[in-house]
């Protein structure tokens, strides 16, 4: 297999920044005529598949609408993971896992492992366990020719004050935020030579909502990166702004939108997908 940050390059190269996401929410299944059950999510998440590939590149599915399932959504999870990935769609598994460094050893088996039932291409990582307890699932990543991005500035308001908190390194002697030192811990692993001059394996959470400054994240702090952001439609941003809101790191920006794209239901999701995708390929394009 090529490496994650290659078939990613590929894939935004193709068909531009967006990233469909897979949110099945109750009111949304509803919406398009489907049950609230494992059933429902299985068929909303494979509708959403069809009408993304050859449209997207990238798309998301949020795995807490799969889990509120148990077993039989977590079955539903698989049938549309591994139909994304057959389409040819870069698969991120939005699962926000985090945990010391011996069980994250479970999760990268999970989702960053050929044959495994829920095998994705990459997935969300939460660092707040100390970005240092994600090192081995970042190593079993990139072994496995898979990417991860790790939580910097979320989109979300109440993060705001966490994320841009200043941490003191007394080594260092310098203080910085929070995102920033995320962004300082993870990137070791795309400063790997194997990955200069390309995009690394390991990208960052970068909310589109979010002030880059008041948190410290610069350019420069998100060099080499994949940059996932959400953010864009139902929580405020739109493809327009993706330029001014990420500068020199806006063509390694991967803008999830879900309920944007959700809501216009099953007959005309494949039109809004093609509608969105041009808006952020004339935004790069200037
Ligand atoms: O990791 C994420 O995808 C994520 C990070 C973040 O900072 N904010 C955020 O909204 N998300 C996810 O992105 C999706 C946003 O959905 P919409 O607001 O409907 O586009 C949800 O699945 C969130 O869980």
């Amino acid at each position: 297999m090529t490496a994650f940050g290659t078939r990613l390059r590929a894939a935004l190269d193709a068909h531009g920044p967006l990233c469909v996401g897979i949110d099945p929410h109750v009111h949304l299944l509803d919406e398009w005529g489907m049950d609230a059950s494992a059933a429902g999510v299985r068929e909303f998440g494979l509708r959403v598949v069809e009408a993304a590939a050859g449209r997207a590149g990238v798309v998301k599915p949020q795995v807490a609408f799969f889990e509120r399932f148990g077993s039989a959504g977590f079955a539903a999870l698989e049938d549309v993971l591994s139909a994304a990935r057959d389409a040819g769609l870069v698969v991120i598994a939005d699962a926000k896992r985090g945990d010391i460094g011996t069980t994250m050893d479970g999760y990268a088996a999970a989702w960053l492992t050929a044959g495994s039932p829920l095998e994705a291409d990459a997935v969300t990582l939460s660092p707040y366990l100390g970005a240092d307890s994600l090192r081995a699932t970042l190593t079993t990543a990139v072994r496995h020719d898979k990417g991860a991005f790790v939580l910097a500035a979320t989109s979300n308001p109440e993060a705001f004050a966490l994320q841009s908190a200043q941490v003191v390194d007394v080594a260092a002697g310098d203080g910085q935020t929070v995102a920033e030192r995320v962004a300082r811990d993870i990137a070791w692993v795309n400063g790997s030579a194997a990955f200069a001059g390309g995009l690394g394996p390991v990208g960052l959470v970068v909310g589109a909502t979010v002030d880059r400054a008041a948190v410290g994240l610069s350019d420069e702090a998100l060099r080499g990166a994949p940059i996932l952001a959400p953010g864009f439609g139902a929580q405020g941003a739109s493809p327009e702004d993706l330029p001014a809101l990420f500068g020199a790191a806006a063509s390694h920006v991967v803008a999830s939108e879900s309920r944007s794209i959700l809501s216009v239901g099953p007959a005309a999701i494949a039109a809004r997908i093609e509608e969105r995708a041009e808006l952020y390929r004339e935004a790069l394009r200037g």
